[in-house]
């Protein structure tokens, strides 16, 4: 079992229109609404190709009653915190050429006391799982060192934890120890300072990110694929998308392909890049089933060319 965190969910609303006009008043083609933040689309994903997750998230308010809703739909195991505040809705707006505009809300405060509901919750269903996957923003409230001290908790304790998440709290995942930490093209030029332009900058930062403490380091990289470094090495991946849909939730669904399949080496870099790829052809933050995956498009390298521009 895959136990996911996401401290800070969503409701997922998704607009697709034939143009972003700013100060006019646009009539969408098209809508859908999702369970939303990046734990709970790890679950769904894990969920859609029949792999067991159990998702921990704190609701409150209509949203939260919403988001419990089409979670269970959805067939989500749940473990939901009652909290005093609204879960947030996210907005995402699609045109036709796959450009993505998104409006996230700060997410309702989490007191202490709620921070520390959800950490027990945690902590209680670690034993049971393969991996705990903490995902996402952190909402207000906790500090940072709350965070830090959660997670140390969960390494301390022998778990496995995954780490996506962005500025301190993933450095506060790498600094714990984390096993596995999955930041995006943003996330790791915050980590260490420096926009990569090459593939080789992008695995001289995770290797600097292993060297402060993470595991492995897998590094999405958008329409450029992935980059996984760990204890084994470098390999180096992507998979072409003719018709992007909708980007949103496609690092989720490489995070949950690659833990599925055993978040080690090649066979688990070619699997979380089918399931980004598919994501990424679908609309709003739908995530990938059995039927939507093509691994005969996916070419994973060892040791690629460091001098490789980036493009995306
Ligand atoms: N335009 C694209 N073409 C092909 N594959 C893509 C494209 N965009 C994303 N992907 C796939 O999805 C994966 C994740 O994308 P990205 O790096 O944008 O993640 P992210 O920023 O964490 O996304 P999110 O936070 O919305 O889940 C990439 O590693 C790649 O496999
Ligand atoms: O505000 P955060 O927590 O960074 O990201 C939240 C979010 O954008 O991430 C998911 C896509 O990855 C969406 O379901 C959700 O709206």
């Amino acid at each position: 079992m895959i136990l996911t965190v996401t401290l800070n969910p969503s409701v997922d609303r998704a607009l697709e229109v034939d143009v972003l006009v700013r100060g006019e008043v646009l009539r969408a083609a098209d809508s859908h609404i999702d369970p939303g933040g990046k734990g709970v689309n790890v679950s769904r994903a894990l969920l859609a190709n029949g792999v067991r997750s159990t998702a921990v998230v704190p609701t409150g308010g209509a949203e939260g009653e919403q988001l419990v809703d089409l979670l269970n739909a959805e067939g989500v195991d749940l473990l939901s915190v009652p909290i005093a505040g609204r879960t947030r809705s996210n907005i995402t707006v699609a045109e036709p050429d796959g450009t993505v505009t998104k409006i996230n809300e700060a997410g309702p405060v989490l007191s202490d006391a709620e921070f520390a509901q959800v950490s027990k919750a945690v902590l209680d269903a670690a034993a049971q799982a393969d991996w705990v996957v903490i995902c996402g923003s952190l909402p207000p409230g906790p500090g940072i060192d709350a965070f830090t001290d959660l997670c140390s908790r969960l390494v301390g304790a022998g778990y496995r934890l995954a780490v996506d998440s962005s500025g301190p709290a993933l450095l506060a995942g790498v600094a714990a120890g984390a096993a596995l930490v999955k930041p995006n093209r943003e996330e790791l030029a915050e980590a260490v300072g420096a926009e990569p332009a090459t593939l080789g900058d992008v695995i001289e930062a995770c290797r600097r990110l292993r060297a402060a403490g993470a595991g492995a380091v897998l590094a999405s990289l958008g329409a450029d694929g992935a980059v996984l470094v760990d204890a084994d090495g470098v390999l180096a991946g992507a998979s072409p998308v003719s018709v992007p849909r909708s980007t949103v939730g496609a690092g989720d669904a490489m995070l949950a392909g690659f833990l599925a399949a055993g978040a080690r080496g090649a066979e688990a870099l070619t699997e979380g890049l089918a399931w980004g790829a598919a994501a990424v052809s679908l609309p709003g933050s739908r995530m990938p089933t059995p039927a939507d995956l093509d691994r005969t498009q996916v070419r994973v390298t060892p040791d690629p060319d460091p001098s490789r521009p980036l493009h995306s």
